[in-house]
């Protein structure tokens, strides 16, 4: 069952998922889960080193085993990994049990954000050595063509360039309040309309 308070945030790496996800947390009064640090803390090794040894194949499936342990919670935010709405399988459990919420972010704002990382396989050559800001930029923009359709399906979206991290949060905690009262409303109704019949 679809629960309104179980708020799901999306968005390309280096939006600031991890960042804002506590914050946000502590703001509306919800318990958070960063997905990828569960993964990490339940296979015993970092990202990085299960895209070296696993394959990314691998570490989808271990997205959506992960996640399947979040569905039917309440009152809680999940940060999820940037690449997670291209599973099928974590695609439909996400949208069919919770809130998704969509940072956005230009990719020059990325790809300024991401350059001095060292964390995010995917942002890396083929042979694990580091990019220039240009060449991440570029990875940006042809992975954000496949994946902006899942991350547009969201019910908030918020923009992140140009925001302070604390002004994002109050805009998402307001968001987020409004629509679940809009949710409680119209479950209220609903359940009237049945009595009625
Ligand atoms: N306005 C902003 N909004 C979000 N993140 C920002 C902002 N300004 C700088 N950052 C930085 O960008 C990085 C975002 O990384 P992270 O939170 O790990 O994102 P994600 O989990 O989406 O990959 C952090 O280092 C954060 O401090
Ligand atoms: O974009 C992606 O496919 C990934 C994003 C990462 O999470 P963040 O979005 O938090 O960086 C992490 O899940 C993994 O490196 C794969
Ligand atoms: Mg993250």
């Amino acid at each position: 069952m679809k629960q309104p308070s179980l708020i799901f945030l999306t968005g390309f790496s280096g939006s600031g998922k991890s960042t804002i996800g506590p914050l946000l947390a502590n703001s509306l009064g919800f318990d958070f889960v960063d997905l990828d640090q569960e993964i990490e803390h339940a296979a015993g090794k970092s990202i990085n080193r299960i895209f070296a040894e696993d394959g990314e194949a691998h570490f989808r499936e271990l997205e959506a085993t992960t996640l399947q342990q979040m569905t039917g919670k309440k009152e809680l935010v999940v940060s999820l990994g940037g690449g997670v709405l291209q599973n099928d399988r974590s695609f439909s459990l996400i949208i069919s049990t919770g809130t998704l919420v969509y940072l956005h972010s230009s990719p020059l704002v990325l790809a300024k954000r991401l350059s001095h990382k060292t964390d995010r396989p995917l942002m890396k050559g083929h042979h694990g050595e580091r990019l220039s800001r240009e060449e991440i930029e570029q990875k940006i923009l042809a992975l954000l063509e496949q994946r902006e359709p899942r991350y547009k399906t969201a019910q908030i979206t918020v923009e992140t360039d140009n925001k302070r991290i604390g002004s994002t949060v109050e805009e998402l905690t307001r968001k987020i309040e409004r629509y679940i009262r809009r949710c409680e409303k119209q479950k209220i109704e609903r359940n009237a309309k049945k009595r009625q019949k």
